[in-house]
């Protein structure tokens, strides 16, 4: 039996899952789970790229100790941020999107080179967090030491193999590729004074990176591996495992951020996609991700941390069941929430400025978020159909958040849509899923997605009777929109 394994590492946490395929299941274990996030180190939040390796490698020293002596691997992450090298060295820790050093990028970059023109050469969504931002105000000293930039998962790949390449999926994300050329486009990088030749090879989700350089890792007693490149944004690994038999379908990848959309077969850039600021990013086999970044459950998460994590999530999500859904809702996209010193003062502050109940407790603080997730979730619905001009018919929804049971239900009543669930780790799965097709042991993606179906079961939610048609009554209390 072949043996792939699965490294998944989100905003708030990072996983290693082994996995199988015997008679077109697909057999899961987790190996090693851990934690992730930033902190405030040399000015800036950043990532601990070095406990994200340490933590990897122990996961992989796990699978050895099964007596699995060698083993695919794959290395998805979250997108946009970056390592800068010199001589294969990093420079420093990668700063996270959520540093503030990227507030009014976009005015003062736009100032002499349009959203039009951006959009129109990359049909990528204008968030200040974007790597185009990012290297639009990197210390320029830092950038003149560089000799390479590699993406978070590219840069892992490249440790574990020495190997560097710039996989597309993730490459998507920076808002500096081409979707007509493929290639990073060189205007873009001249308009902000980035260097092309930074950037590795362009390479496609699926393809062999290279064997694991397990003499550079001595401390750690580590099976023979095969690095695959996968698509390396955890998004795109999420919408492959996305186990989808409908025609008609959309997604939500529901975890730290809620990502909705469809997958498309060819880009659609667009007076009204560019309007309501939807993304064309790359998925896996030519297939692009018409999507909109929708805050998500990283709210949730703050509330958390504010607290002490003196609840676990699925506390809290009790917890929020004890209040009328829908008693106050924020527009969970208002910028105040993207990485506020406290996340509960700001949420209070919102319904304070909107006159609504102010949430005091944590059930009450969570029942806030889950309703405006769902009203959220319920607008770009519409807003989705309207720009691509077809009505979902199943929307699936996959990652953390479709745990949530009631968020699900509060979705299908508000969107009047059928609502199918999980899995909760499709990103993992569809991590796995790709290696699986570039060892041949499926053919290839809509393949997948039916052994995802048949392997993993999920939850069909309907829209109740007395499905909540406050809809438009409550878009009014976040300005309408
Ligand atoms: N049983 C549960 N009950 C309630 N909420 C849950 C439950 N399980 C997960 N969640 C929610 O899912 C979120 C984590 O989702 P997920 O694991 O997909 O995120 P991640 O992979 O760590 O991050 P990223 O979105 O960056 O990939 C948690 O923040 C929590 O709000
Ligand atoms: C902020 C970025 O869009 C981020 O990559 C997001 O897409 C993500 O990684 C979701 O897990
Ligand atoms: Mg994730």
């Amino acid at each position: 039996m072949k043996h792939y394994v699965a490294v998944d590492i989100g905003a708030s946490s990072g996983r290693v899952l082994l996995g199988s395929i015997t008679a077109g299941k697909l057999a899961l274990e987790e190996i090693h789970r851990f934690k992730n996030g930033f902190s405030h180190k040399d000015g800036h939040d950043r990532w601990d790229i070095d406990e994200l390796m340490t933590q990897i490698l122990t996961g992989l020293t796990h699978v050895k100790s099964r007596g699995i002596e060698s083993c695919s691997v794959g290395i998805d992450t979250w997108g946009v941020d970056y390592v800068l090298l010199q001589q294969g060295q990093k420079l420093s820790d990668p700063i996270s999107y959520r540093d503030k050093r990227t507030e009014n990028a976009i005015v003062n970059l736009t100032e002499h080179c349009s959203k039009d023109y951006i959009y129109q050469k990359t049909g990528i969504q204008f968030l200040e967090l974007n790597t185009l931002y990012q290297l639009y105000v990197e210390d320029k000293d830092v950038l003149a030491q560089a000799d390479t930039l590699l993406l978070i998962p590219d840069y892992i790949g490249y440790c574990l193999t020495g190997k560097a390449v710039s996989e597309v999926t993730n490459s998507s994300t920076t808002q500096l590729l081409n979707y007509s050329d493929k290639l990073f486009d060189d205007d873009l990088l001249s308009e902000i004074g980035v260097k092309p030749e930074l950037f590795a090879e362009l390479v496609e989700a699926g393809t062999v990176l290279g064997p694991l350089q397990r003499e550079q890792f001595p401390t750690f007693d580590l099976p023979a591996c095969e690095i695959i490149t996968v698509a390396t944004h955890d998004t795109a690994s999420a919408i492959v495992g996305v186990p989808a038999t409908h025609a008609n379908w959309s997604y939500i990848s529901s975890g730290t951020w809620s990502l909705l959309g469809k997958e498309l077969a060819t880009p659609k850039v667009t007076a009204a996609s560019f309007a309501a600021n939807y993304t064309n990013e790359w998925g896996a086999y030519g297939t692009y991700r018409f999507l909109k970044n929708i805050m998500g459950l990283w709210i949730v998460q703050e509330i958390a941390r504010n607290e002490d994590y003196l609840h676990s999530y699925a506390e809290m999500a009790e917890l929020a069941n004890e209040t009328a859904y829908f008693t106050s809702v924020i527009d969970v996209n208002d910028e105040r929430f993207n990485n506020p010193p406290q996340m509960i003062a700001a949420i209070q502050d919102y319904c304070r400025e909107t006159n609504q109940p102010i949430p005091q407790t944590t059930g009450e603080l969570t029942n806030c978020v889950y309703s405006s997730l769902a009203l959220c979730y319920a607008k770009e619905i519409k807003a989705l159909d309207a720009i691509v001009g077809e009505k979902t018919a199943v929307l699936y929804i996959v990652g953390g958040g479709s745990n949530v049971a009631v968020l699900n239900q509060l979705t299908a009543d508000l969107a009047n849509i059928t609502i199918k669930t999980g899995p909760a780790e499709a990103t993992a799965i569809g991590n796995l899923a790709v290696q699986m097709i570039t060892a041949g042991e499926i053919d290839n993606l809509a393949e997948a997605r039916q052994v995802i179906a048949q392997s993993f079961a999920g939850e069909t939610y309907e829209p109740s009777n007395n499905a909540n048609n406050e809809f438009e009554h409550l878009l009014t209390k976040i300005g309408g929109h």
